[in-house]
């Protein structure tokens, strides 16, 4: 089967004052279509750099991004992006941000309330439809954006640390949302996460960078069943994977020098 997204050697340098930096070296990875991969890597590996060329944000220095065989050459209404910050129109309430890409999309305003209702419902805000973000709680917000992801019927969601900035009980709760929201309406999923439990805990595999110059370290598959649960969270299964992810992530070697 083709891949949905394919990263084909891609690279990206950034200009600096005397000389550019590369970022990103001949990153290469194919996600398959449902699939729900996550990156881990350190600090300036790379991560965003490469989910911002998928969605088309950012262009690539070398090398291609094709999603269904065709090169990314800007952001598309195929591909949703969820972000840390949680980015919702402070002036709107929790349904107008949700209704907010589907009034983009042209739907017609019942079939707008209709998605948007439904999508509300599955992140658990159908009280606080009316809400301004305001009045919300991070995880709240975090979920209201994934609702607004979800409504206007991205096949690939492209997610940078969308729980980073949450505390830990939220996260958990929001890891088995997504992953219970992902098993229902199908997506392909890259998730970026600096924590190597969530990595394990959502994946199908786990995409490994290293620094010094941004690349692919190493993929890890987790042969683990879908639904995920606390008991397999606990598991010796579990741990044996997150340990090898571990070891991949705070034990890296150094970059082979290449001309
Ligand atoms: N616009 C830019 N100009 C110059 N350098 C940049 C720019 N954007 C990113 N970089 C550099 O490229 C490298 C990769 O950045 P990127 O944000 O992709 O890393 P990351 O793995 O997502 O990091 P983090 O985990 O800290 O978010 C970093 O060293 C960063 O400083």
């Amino acid at each position: 089967m083709t891949p949905k997204i394919v990263f084909d050697n891609v690279t990206r340098r950034f200009d600096l004052k005397g000389g550019s930096f590369l970022a990103l070296d001949r990153f290469s990875l194919d996600v398959a279509d449902g699939e729900f991969v996550t990156v881990v890597g350190p600090s300036g590996c790379g991560k965003s750099t490469a989910l911002n060329i998928a969605a088309g944000l950012l262009k690539a220095s070398g090398g291609e991004v094709t999603v269904d065989g065709k090169p990314v050459e800007g952001p598309g209404p195929e591909r949703g992006m969820i972000f840390q910050q949680y980015a919702l129109f402070p002036w709107l309430s929790v349904r107008d941000n949700v209704e907010f890409g589907l009034r983009i999309k042209g739907e017609p305003p019942a079939r707008r309330r209709e998605i948007a209702e439904r999508f509300i419902d599955l992140v658990g805000l159908g009280q606080f439809a009316d809400a301004l973000p305001k009045t919300l709680s991070g995880g709240m917000k975090q979920r209201c954006a994934i609702a607004r992801a979800y409504a206007v019927d991205p096949v690939i969601l492209l997610m940078d640390e969308p729980f980073g900035a949450l505390d830990a009980l939220t996260r958990v709760q929001l890891q088995d949302q997504l992953l219970e929201t992902w098993s229902r309406e199908r997506r392909t999923v890259m998730f970026i996460t600096h924590d190597v439990d969530e990595a394990v805990y959502l994946a199908n595999r786990v995409v490994v960078m290293a620094a010094g110059p941004g690349r692919l370290q190493e993929i890890i598959e987790v042969d683990l069943p879908y639904p995920r649960t606390e008991e397999i969270r606990l598991s010796p299964e579990f741990t044996a994977i997150r340990n090898r992810v571990w070891h991949a992530v705070y034990h890296q070697q150094p970059a082979q020098s290449h001309g």
